[in-house]
Order: C-alpha cells, then sequence, then structure tokens
C-alpha cells in the first residue's frame, strides 16, 4: 500500500489556474474522492498524479518519493476512465493480459492474475468475450480488472461510473467499494455526484474553482459543512438567518423572524449579530398547527418520492425544504409547524 502526498499542487493552462495550491494526503489504503462541480480541477488534479499532465508548480510524492516528472509508466498507477478504453478486437482475457505481457511477465503468471482478476470482479465466465458483447457494467468491471490486474499501488478513478443507468450506478459503488476494501488498495476517485462520493468514501475532498474548500468524512462534510458553499453542493441545504439573543459557554440562542422560538446550538457570537445556520431537508419535522413548533408556516408545494414526501413551506420570507416521512401528510396551503432539532444545527462561517 502506497501514501499519496499532493504539496501545493498548481496546475496553469496559459493563463487560466485549473488546480490553485492543492495540498491533500492520502493515507494507505484509503478511498478518497475529489468531489465538485464541472470545471473545478478535479479531473486535473487525478491527471497530475496520473502523469497525464505535468505539473506547473508543487509536488507529488507517493511513499515520501517525488514522482512529479516520472512518466506515466513508472508511477505504478491503474487508472479507469468514464469511457471504458477497452480494446475492441481484443477478448475480455485479451485485455487483461495485456498490461502485464507488456511488462513481460511470465505467461503461466499472467494465465493465473487474469484468472484471479476475472473471477474478483465476477467475470469468470465472459473470458471470450469481446467488448461489445458485454454491458456497461460488465465492461466497467473489466475496465476496473485491467487496471488492478498489473497489481498497482495507487488506483485512479475518473468519474467510472458517469455512463451507467441509475440502478446500475448504484451496484457498481457498492462493488467498486466492495472490492477495494478487499484489495486494500489507495484509491481517488473522481466525481461530481455527491451520492456517490458520500457513500464510497473514506473522505470526500470538495473542490471549487481549483482549491480545496473542505476535506473530511462523509458525515462532517454533510453535517459539518466548511461554507455554504459546500452545504449547497453536498445534498440539500436550508440556510437559516437568525439573531443572536443570548451567547455564552459555546453556544448561542438563536430567533428565527420576529415569532419564531428560541434555538440553542453551539458557535460563538455577540448577541444582537446575525448568524446564519444550516438545517438539512430531513433535520426538519412537521406539525400540526398548535403543536409545540420553533416555527409556523404554509406547504406551497409537496412532491411524492416513495419513501418521504418533499415539501416546501413559505416561513416569513422564507422558502424552507422539508423532507419527511410520509405517515402524516399535508396538503398545499396547509398552516403547518416546523421544529428543527438543535442538535443539528450547524452554524455556517461569514457573517450573515
Ligand atoms: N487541456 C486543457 N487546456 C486548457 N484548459 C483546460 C485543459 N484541461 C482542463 N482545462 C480547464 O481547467 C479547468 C479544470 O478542468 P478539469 O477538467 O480539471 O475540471 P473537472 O472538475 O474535472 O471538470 P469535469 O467534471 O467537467 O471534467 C477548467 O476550467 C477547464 O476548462
Amino acid at each position: 500500500m502506497t501514501e499519496v502526498s499532493i504539496l501545493s499542487l498548481v496546475k496553469r493552462y496559459g493563463t487560466a489556474l485549473a488546480v490553485n495550491d492543492v495540498t491533500l494526503k492520502v493515507n494507505h489504503g484509503e478511498f478518497v474522492s475529489l468531489l465538485g462541480p464541472s470545471g473545478c480541477g478535479k479531473s486535473t488534479t487525478l491527471k497530475c498524479i496520473a502523469g497525464f499532465e505535468t505539473v506547473s508548480d508543487g509536488r507529488i510524492l507517493f511513499d515520501g518519493h517525488d514522482i512529479s516528472n516520472r512518466e506515466p509508466e513508472d508511477r505504478d498507477i491503474g487508472m479507469v476512465f468514464q469511457s471504458y478504453a477497452l480494446f475492441p478486437h481484443m477478448t475480455v482475457a485479451g485485455n487483461l493480459a495485456f498490461g502485464l505481457e507488456m511488462r513481460r511477465v511470465a505467461r503461466d503468471e499472467i494465465t493465473r492474475r487474469v484468472a484471479d482478476v476475472m473471477e474478483l470482479v465476477q467475470l469468470s465466465h465472459y473470458a471470450g468475450r469481446y467488448p461489445r458483447e458485454l454491458s456497461g457494467g460488465q465492461q466497467q468491471r473489466v475496465a476496473l480488472a485491467r487496471a488492478l490486474v498489473i497489481e498497482p499501488a495507487i488506483l485512479l478513478l475518473d468519474e467510472p461510473l458517469a455512463n451507467l443507468d441509475a440502478k446500475l450506478r448504484d451496484e457498481m459503488r457498492t462493488f467498486i467499494r466492495d472490492l477495494q476494501k478487499r484489495v486494500g488498495i489507495t484509491t481517488l476517485y473522481v466525481t461530481h455526484d455527491q451520492g456517490e462520493a458520500m457513500t464510497m468514501s473514506d473522505r470526500v475532498v470538495v473542490m471549487f474553482d481549483g482549491r480545496i474548500a473542505q476535506a473530511a468524512a462523509p458525515e462532517d462534510v454533510y453535517d459539518r459543512p466548511a461554507s455554504e458553499a459546500v452545504a449547497r453542493f453536498v445534498g440539500n441545504a436550508n440556510i437559516l438567518t437568525g439573531t443572536v439573543e443570548a451567547a455564552g459557554e459555546g453556544r448561542v440562542s438563536l430567533r428565527f423572524g420576529s415569532e419564531g422560538t428560541l434555538v440553542s446550538l453551539p458557535g460563538a457570537a455577540a448577541p444582537g449579530s446575525r448568524l446564519r445556520v444550516m438545517a438539512r431537508p430531513e433535520q426538519v419535522r412537521l406539525t400540526a398547527p398548535g403543536a409545540e413548533a420553533d416555527a409556523s408556516g404554509t406547504v406551497v408545494s409537496h412532491y411524492f418520492n416513495g419513501g418521504f414526501i418533499d415539501y416546501r413551506v413559505r416561513v416569513g420570507a422564507d422558502e424552507i425544504m422539508v423532507h419527511a416521512p410520509t405517515a402524516h401528510r399535508f396538503a398545499d396551503g396547509a398552516a403547518v409547524g416546523l421544529a428543527f432539532d438543535p442538535a443539528r444545527l450547524w452554524p455556517l462561517e461569514g457573517a450573515a
């Protein structure tokens, strides 16, 4: 297993900064996702690690060795792309053997390793098939096997599930994650899909404009986002502004609107100041009017979504998203109360 250190990485295309001073350590056997909107620099970061792009500044170390100037084939990486990039004129077994033949591995050893990796990705019965005779998910499993068969030190994946339909994508998430755990390989995974990053990763690195906005465990990024931009990119977020009525011992009492009840939450701000807090839609509870609540509002719309109902509720000038169980239903126009779970409200940095 290998540790990857990215130190003050900069990548410029002309005057444009695609990667702007990225520093990140990926531990032995860790699964780290680079998550961000299109153009934020995640693929460029991965390409610099793979050696497909030269770095403009900064260094990349594998287990303490500077590999910034090594050719891609000398970096000991396995790579999987969105387009499976399989050789169409070769069978599955041929595709898997190719990298080993290039490395002049002995024939017996190639046979053994190809058989092992086909079993690992559950494709043993497909050895003689050509890529065009496989489904998208199967082709991506071959691509994964081809990256792993060379037994690389690091696995790099760039949007590998983007071409698959939704159900297959869900299955492949678990498949890749289980496989990575079994093999124990240090993995960097690029995606713009926050669900994918959350379910698969040990750590999620959120990037905007070539910079890291937050690098933390999925739960931390979701529950304790470093900024409003992270809060909004990772899942849905209600951003509420309240007035601090009292403060002390690392907690503040916040009042939303003129009628809102006081909610006590962790934070430090002077009384009278305005504070923005994040409440995830599933952390807001709807109550019948008259029942104890923190605020009152009117249902603007509701959408049935299988196990849940997604409501939009007008509270004063704000619209609050609520992701609620189906047990109690409220019609459009209904008066409702909203109750926040103070333990789950998260104060955001910066002035309101
Ligand atoms: N070869 C290139 N020449 C010039 N600019 C480039 C090149 N490759 C990428 N860029 C620019 O660098 C920035 C980062 O691109 P990058 O592909 O890393 O983003 P990304 O987050 O992976 O986006 P996507 O999900 O769309 O691939 C973008 O503004 C892009 O236009």
